[in-house]
């Protein structure tokens, strides 16, 4: 059999979930064989590819996050675009059956794929329900706004708790997500969807009013910084914080691990933005092949994808995982399983996602050498979470020291 190399940034329940969907492939039939590495986390796993690249020993499918999707496009001879190798094999591919707000984050403007959606999320609340209830609050409360938020936050700690509120993936949550769902924009021509001479732009009053709030929140102990990416996942699974906002993938290590009741609800936003909620954008990952295999091994990725695609696998990944269904038949499947109702909070973020047409700053982001960015904008958020720097400061510095690296970029890839 064609062996077929994925390499990939899960582990943990996340690892475990994909390891069975290639073992059920692999019983399925007999003329490939895939094989999955874990590669390290989203940014050591895109590293590791571009490197492997250079030095010819590439993998022919790279999970690479939301955030690589700029890098991977302009990286033109060391990709073959999904369309090309689902064309090729003859297997029938249909671009129209993927929800529309996912691909079209993956797609070039003339409706090329370039990438499959694979696990594609957005941001939303977890709460843990007796933390609520042991704060004499109703246990069903569901703040929607970050004022109510507020008023949560300050009835937990008043009744003991070291941690009130926590977060995965702050500059995504906080600061993009938080930009596209209050319709301001994250960063000039489309968040770089209409070019690359865009510029970061999320030191405007909405963002600086969010940051500063959550600055102050961390002095009086009300949110407690747990790092970069989702380390706050396990603060959260075990109890110690209250609140959590994270990836509706985080669903699947809370399905498997806590040990109490919780609620997953819509992101909060400010009420006295005007059209706030707009809509989240996705994160996630998606799945890009890698140029310079053979033939008869893109048709084994053909066959793979394929395979992932199918209503029934996207369906049980979706439901298992807490990831968007990708194609409308697994979210068609999912409903009429009557999943949505056995497990409240299930299709929170694909409502959140889909509620509303997206605008131009709400369509998702396209930035170059973004993984770096991310970088920057989290040590100048880490600067206002221990009170060295003003919220208006930390984003002035990151939007300075982000354009520095879109204009390199932009030089790059004229
Ligand atoms: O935890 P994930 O896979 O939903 O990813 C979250 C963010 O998009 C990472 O950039």
């Amino acid at each position: 059999a064609t062996e077929i190399q994925w390499w990939h940034a899960f582990t943990g329940r996340l690892g475990d979930l994909l390891a069975k969907q290639v073992e059920d492939y692999n019983a399925s039939q007999s003329d490939y064989v895939v094989v999955a590495t874990n590669k390290g986390n989203y940014s050591e796993t895109l590293n590791a590819g571009i490197a492997a690249f250079r030095a010819g020993e590439q993998p022919h499918i790279l999970q690479v996050f939301e955030v690589g999707t700029a890098t991977m496009m302009s990286a033109k001879g060391a990709i073959k675009p999904v369309y090309e190798v689902m064309a090729e094999s003859g297997l029938p591919f249909d671009p129209n059956a993927y929800l529309a707000a996912v691909a079209g984050y993956y797609t070039t403007t003339d409706g090329q794929m370039l990438s499959l959606p694979y696990n594609s999320s957005t941001p939303v609340l977890y709460i843990n329900k007796d933390a609520l209830k042991t704060a004499g609050l109703d246990p069903e409360t569901k703040p929607k706004t970050w004022g109510e938020v507020e008023t949560v936050l300050t009835a937990l700690k008043a009744s003991g708790s070291a941690c009130p509120l926590t977060t995965a993936w702050q500059s995504w949550v906080h600061l993009e997500n938080l930009s596209a769902y209050h319709n301001v924009p994250f960063a000039t021509k489309d968040n770089g969807f209409a070019g690359v001479d865009t510029e970061l732009a999320f030191n405007s009053p909405v963002q600086v009013k969010h940051i500063d709030t959550l600055g102050r929140w961390a002095k009086d102990g009300l949110f407690i910084y747990s790092g970069r990416r989702n380390e706050g996942g396990a603060r959260f699974r075990s109890g110690e914080c209250a609140l959590f906002t994270e990836s509706s993938a985080g669903y699947a290590g809370v399905k498997a691990e806590a040990q109490f009741p919780f609620a997953v609800v819509n992101l909060p936003y400010w009420d006295d933005v005007a059209g706030a909620p707009q809509n989240t954008i996705i994160g996630g990952a998606s799945l890009w092949v890698m140029a310079g295999h053979e033939g008869e091994e893109y048709k084994g990725v053909a066959d793979f994808f394929n395979f992932l695609s199918s209503a029934e696998v996207q369906a049980d990944w979706h439901q298992n995982t807490g990831y968007l269904p990708i194609t409308t038949a697994a979210y068609e499947l999912t409903k009429s399983q009557g999943f949505y109702e056995t497990s409240p909070g299930t299709d929170i973020a694909i409502l959140q996602m889909t509620g509303k047409a997206p605008t131009g700053n709400s369509k998702g982001l396209r930035l170059g050498s973004f993984d770096q960015i991310r970088g920057i904008i989290d040590e100048e958020l880490e600067g206002v979470w221990s009170g060295s720097k003003s919220a208006q400061e930390a984003l002035d510095a990151a939007v300075e020291r982000g354009n520095q690296l879109l204009r390199r970029f932009e030089q790059a890839n004229r």
